[in-house]
C-alpha cells in the first residue's frame, strides 16, 4: 500500500508529524511520530476510509473506555486525514514477540514469562470487565513501554477484532450455534478451531499458549501452518501433557480454564496467584528485572549486578527443579485469520515492527507483580463515564476538534444483537472508588482471596460500560 496523506514528514492536523511506518498488521498500518507543539513520541495507526473491514472505530471506541487499565496502551486522538481514519497514541516500545524472538534461545525465563503472565491477565480483565473480548491475544499484540521506567510494563494493543459479549442489561449475550474462526491460529482456544461462540475463557486460554511458548520457547503445533490441523493438534494436547516439563501451576492453569463453561467469569485472582506463587517460588523478588532489562543494563552498574545475580539464582532454581529443558526455536509472528461463517478464510499478513527506538538505562523501580485491588477495577469501570479524561479526545469528523469525542455519535451500539436467553455476567468490581491515576497505578495492594463471581453490576453500572460500535465493524457483525 502506498502511504498516500502518512508519508513521512506529513502534518497531520496541524499537529502530528508521521516519522516512518513501524508496524503493518492486517488491518491497517502503524507510524511513529511527533507531537510538534511538546515533542512527545506518538504512534499512529491508519486505515483507509474506504476499507470494506473497518475496525479503527471500533479500536478508538474499546481503547477509550480502557484508559484507567495501567495495562493498556494511552489513547490520545483520532480523526480523518485526507483518505485516512487514524488514531493517535502513546509510542510504545518492542511488542512480546520480538523480545522473545531476540531471546537467545528464543525463550523468556521463567520469571519473565510469570510477571508477563500477571500483566497479561490484568490487561484481560480489564477488558472483559468493560464488556468485551478482545479474540486476538498473541505476543505481537503486546507490547512493552518506550520510556526506560515503562520498560518493565506490558501494555495490550490492538483492538479490532474485539467483540462485546454482554447486552445493556448486563447478561452475556447468548452463545451463537456456529461462528467463524477468529483470532491467529497458533493462540487461539480450541472453541474458536471448532467455530464455537468465544467467550472470556477463549482470550484466557489464548494467554496459556502464549505463556507455554515464552517459558518454553515453541508450542508443539509451532511447524503446522494449517489452521484446522493445529486444532487437531490443540486437542491431542488437552491435556497435563503440554505443560509436563513447567511448574504444576501451569496444569492447575490449565485445569481452571478447561473448568470454564462459555458464559463463566474467570477466576483471575486465581490465575494471578498460581503465577505469583510459582514465582515466589524461585525466590525471585518484585525488582527482578525482566530479561529484556537485564540485557540492556548489561552488567554496568552496581544495580545490574544485582540484578544478574538474581537472574543467576534464578537459572540455578530452574536448573534444580529440571524445568529449563526446552530446545531453543526462533519464530515469527503468526498472522491473524479470519474466517466467516460460511468457511471463507482471510489470511492477514503481520509483518514485524521494525521499531528502532532509543532505550536508555533503566534505574526506575519495577512494578510489583500482581497485587490489582478492587480500586482497580473500578477505574475502569468508571472510565466510561469520565470519558477519557487527560486525552487529548479527537473526532472522525474533520471539521471537529472537540475532545469529547464526538465519534461516539458516530458508533453504533451492538448490544442488540441476540436473543431472548440471556445469562448474567458477574463482576467483582468495586465501583466506589475516585481514584483517577493513570498508567501509574501499580501498586495495587493485595491480592486479595475475596470471591470474585459474588459481585453483579447493577443495571445503570452496565449502562456506564456500555459502548458503541460502528455499524461497519467487526464488532457488529461477529
Ligand atoms: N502504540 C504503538 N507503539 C508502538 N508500536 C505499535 C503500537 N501499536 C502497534 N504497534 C506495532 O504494530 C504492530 C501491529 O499493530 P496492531 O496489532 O495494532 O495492528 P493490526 O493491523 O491489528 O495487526 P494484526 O494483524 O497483527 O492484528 C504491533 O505488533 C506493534 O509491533
Amino acid at each position: 500500500m502506498q502511504n498516500i496523506g502518512f508519508a513521512a514528514g506529513s502534518l497531520i492536523k496541524g499537529r502530528w508529524t508521521v516519522v516512518k511506518k513501524i508496524g503493518q498488521g492486517a488491518f491497517g498500518e502503524i507510524f511513529s511520530g511527533k507531537n510538534i507543539i511538546n515533542n512527545e513520541q506518538i504512534a499512529i495507526k491508519v486505515e483507509k476510509v474506504d476499507t470494506k473491514k473497518q475496525v479503527l472505530r471500533l479500536e478508538v471506541a474499546v481503547l477509550k473506555k480502557l484508559q484507567l487499565c495501567p495495562y493498556v496502551c494511552r489513547f490520545i486522538t483520532c480523526g480523518r486525514h485526507n483518505d485516512y481514519n487514524y488514531m493517535v497514541m502513546e509510542l510504545l516500545g518492542e511488542n512480546l514477540s520480538e523480545l522473545r524472538r531476540r531471546q537467545l534461545d528464543g525463550k523468556f525465563s521463567l520469571g519473565s514469562t510469570l510477571k508477563l503472565g500477571v500483566q497479561m491477565i490484568q490487561s484481560l480483565q480489564a477488558v472483559h470487565d468493560l464488556g468485551y473480548l478482545h479474540r486476538d491475544v498473541k505476543p505481537s499484540n503486546f507490547a512493552i513501554g518506550l520510556n526506560p521506567s515503562k520498560r518493565n510494563i506490558t501494555y495490550l494493543i490492538d483492538f479490532g477484532l474485539a467483540r462485546r459479549f454482554v447486552l445493556a442489561s448486563g447478561e452475556v449475550r447468548p452463545a451463537r450455534d456456529s461462528t467463524g474462526f477468529r483470532g491467529t491460529a497458533r493462540y487461539a482456544s480450541i472453541n474458536s478451531h471448532l467455530s464455537k461462540d468465544l467467550g472470556r475463557r477463549d482470550d484466557l486460554w489464548s494467554i496459556f499458549y502464549v505463556l507455554i511458548e515464552f517459558a518454553e520457547g515453541q508450542l508443539p503445533w509451532r511447524k503446522l501452518k494449517d489452521k484446522d490441523q493445529i486444532g487437531e493438534m490443540k486437542q491431542k494436547y488437552n491435556t497435563p501433557e503440554l505443560v509436563k516439563d513447567l511448574p504444576p501451576q501451569f496444569s492447575q492453569f490449565m485445569k481452571h480454564l478447561k473448568s470454564l463453561n462459555y458464559e463463566d467469569r474467570p477466576n483471575y485472582v486465581f490465575l494471578q496467584t498460581l503465577l505469583n506463587d510459582c514465582y515466589a517460588s524461585l525466590g525471585l523478588s518484585e525488582t527482578t528485572p525482566f530479561d529484556w532489562e537485564i540485557q540492556l543494563n548489561g552488567g554496568a552498574s552496581s544495580s545490574s549486578t544485582n540484578q544478574q545475580q538474581q537472574q543467576q539464582q534464578q537459572q540455578r532454581n530452574l536448573n534444580q527443579s529440571g524445568l529449563n529443558n526446552s530446545s531453543a526455536r526462533l519464530m515469527a509472528s503468526p498472522s491473524t485469520i479470519e474466517v466467516e461463517a460460511s468457511g471463507k478464510s482471510t489470511q492477514l499478513n503481520n509483518s514485524n515492527n521494525n521499531n528502532n527506538n532509543k532505550v536508555e538505562n533503566d534505574s526506575s523501580p519495577h512494578p510489583q507483580i500482581i497485587r490489582r485491588n478492587s480500586e482497580s477495577n473500578s477505574q475502569i469501570a468508571n472510565s466510561s463515564e469520565s470519558d477519557n479524561k487527560g486525552s487529548g479526545g479527537g473526532s472522525w469528523n474533520q471539521k471537529s476538534s472537540s475532545p469529547r469525542h464526538k465519534d461516539k455519535n458516530n458508533l453504533q451500539d451492538d448490544a442488540g444483537e441476540g436473543s431472548q436467553k440471556h445469562l448474567k455476567a458477574s463482576n467483582n468490581n468495586n465501583y466506589n472508588s475516585n481514584n483517577t491515576n493513570h498508567h501509574n497505578n501499580m501498586n495495587g495492594g493485595s491480592s486479595s482471596n475475596q470471591p470474585i463471581d459474588k459481585v453483579e453490576l447493577s443495571h445503570q453500572q452496565q449502562k456506564s460500560s456500555t459502548t458503541k460500535c460502528c455499524s461497519t465493524s467487526k464488532c457488529s457483525v461477529m
